[in-house]
């Protein structure tokens, strides 16, 4: 069978460019997809880190004056992954971060920087390269979610479209004025194409105008389609619910798995998890914490961001203190909460370690060497850090919402007696909730055998790729058979 072709078009992508989960899951899907007869080329911005990594490539599809300036594609490889960067050093070549400049303003030209992204993947996605003509072009996030609307006002022959939302909370949205300088055509600009409450949407456009949504769990699925989460586009998902589901991400066993993992201290796994004191005794002597290996290390790794609601972790901060607790967290984000952290750090020396940055070795120690790890979310469309917390045999304790209700077994006592909890569930999302969890935790913690039984059932669940790579996959057959290409009704 002649391989599906699919052009993912992204802003970020591991292990090139990163500032959260979705680049782990734009880097791992195309050799997932790969088993499923799937070949995937993903086009990325052309930030100079990206430029730099993938080194001297052939270059091709050149354009005089893409919003700005002259722009080049370039085609590199990252191990068996074609990489197609979008060269264009007058949106991309800038000091600051991807989206925002070093004092995290948003850059203002961020319309056209993505708006551009999306441009070239719908030229690829029409013919634009002699030697690649996708079946799908699969957009992802608002960054790249103009490129079903270009594709769908083009008016001529297009592949499959699909917007995956890894996070609604982020939607692009831009001046009515900046229409016809974005290339959108005037009649774009109405309900049922680009407009979003008087402005541009480009998430908006893409999830009106592409033939299949997809979110990062079923849970979020639902979730998205209620006003409470759907952040002002519950109404049009609700309208379109027969093109949107919810695939849950895997996890990248390449880079997280406690076997074979080099950026930790001892390997293991669920059959040597005393192995594993050796990380804990290791993340307490890196961070200051006392060496003690009875005390219930709780383990973060986050964007600090109201959406994680570690504030709530802040507010139990002291009663866990009483206790025979620590914390060891990484983060970076809202200055507010980091400073509170920093500050809750001078306040219980020992017992609680702040790094404020961002570190992948970290990263794998925290999730090697905590006993438990904690996802208090207010929303989480899936989450993948209570996914590698489950590989690494660290206790999720999570909200039970979105994707980390569909991934953590609570511990109820009918769940322990059948043998299938894996982590801790808490609702609503509050500090007393939040509070009663880590109480309930530390006691199952302080019972060697049901919590090593928790730490197994977890390292045992199945939170590859395989099964959503499948999923991924119907649904890209399921949208080029064309059985329903609901947006070509739309007005054109
Ligand atoms: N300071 C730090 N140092 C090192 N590593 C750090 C770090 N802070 C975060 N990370 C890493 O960044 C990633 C975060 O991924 P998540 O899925 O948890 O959240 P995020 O909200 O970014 O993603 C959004 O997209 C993903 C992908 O679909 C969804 O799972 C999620 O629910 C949605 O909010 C993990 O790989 C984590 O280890």
């Amino acid at each position: 069978m002649k391989p599906l072709e699919v052009l993912a078009v992204a802003s970020e992508m591991s292990p090139l460019v990163k500032t959260g989960g979705l680049a782990d899951v734009v880097g791992a899907l195309p050799a997932a997809l790969r088993a499923e007869g799937v070949e995937t080329r993903t086009l990325l911005p052309g930030y100079p880190d990206v430029i730099a990594a993938l080194g001297a490539g052939e270059t091709s599809l050149a354009f005089d004056d893409l919003f700005g300036g002259p722009a080049w594609l370039h085609e590199g490889r990252l191990g068996e992954d074609v990489i197609y960067t979008l060269v264009a050093p007058h949106l991309y070549a800038r000091a600051g971060g991807l989206y925002t400049d070093a004092n995290g303003v948003d850059y203002p030209d961020n319309a056209f920087r993505f708006a551009a992204l999306a441009w070239v993947g719908a030229e690829i996605a029409q013919g634009a390269l002699a030697d690649f003509l996708p079946d799908v072009l699969h957009a992802h996030d608002w960054q790249a979610a103009l490129a079903p609307a270009y594709l769908h006002y083009s008016g001529r022959p297009r592949p499959a479209t699909i917007v995956t939302v890894h996070n609604i909370a982020f939607q692009g949205q831009f001046a009515k004025e900046l229409l016809d300088d974005l290339r959108l055509p005037p009649q774009s600009f109405q309900m049922e194409g680009v407009e979003y409450y008087g402005a541009i949407g480009f998430l908006k456009a893409g999830l009106q105008l592409c033939d299949r949504i997809t979110t990062v769990s079923p849970s979020y699925a639902l979730e998205i389609e209620t006003p409470e989460f759907g952040m002002g586009l519950d109404g049009l998902l609700r309208a379109r619910a027969n093109v949107v589901s919810g695939i849950l991400n895997g996890v990248d066993e390449a880079v997280w798995s406690p076997a074979t993992d080099s950026r930790i201290a001892a390997r293991y796994d669920a059959g040597r998890l005393d192995r594993r004191a050796k990380n804990k005794a290791t993340l307490q002597r890196r961070l200051h914490l006392d060496a003690d290996p009875e005390a219930f290390v709780l383990g973060v790794v986050s964007r600090l961001s109201w959406q994680k609601g570690h504030d709530m972790l802040l507010a139990t901060l002291p009663a866990l203190m009483a206790r025979r607790v620590q914390l060891a967290l990484i983060g970076t984000g809202d200055k507010h909460l980091e400073e509170s952290f920093l500050a809750a750090q001078d306040a219980y020396p020992g017992r609680v370690a702040v790094t404020i940055g961002y570190s992948e070795d970290m990263a794998h120690l925290i999730q090697a060497g905590a006993d438990a790890f904690l996802v208090p979310s207010r929303f989480e469309p899936c989450g993948l850090t209570q996914l590698y917390a489950l590989r690494y045999g660290a206790v999720p304790i999570v909200s039970r919402l979105g994707g980390l209700k569909d991934t953590i077994v609570d511990a109820n006592e009918m769940a322990l007696q059948a043998g299938v909890a894996t982590g801790f569930q808490f609702s609503p999302p509050s500090a007393e909730a939040l509070a009663l969890a880590l109480r309930q935790a530390e006691r199952v913690f302080r019972d060697k055998e049901t919590w090593r039984s928790l730490q197994v059932n977890g390292m045992k669940t199945d939170v590859s790729w395989r099964h959503p790579a499948r999923r991924y996959a119907a649904l890209y057959r399921e949208a080029v058979s064309g059985d329903a290409v609901p947006s070509l009704s739309l007005p054109r």
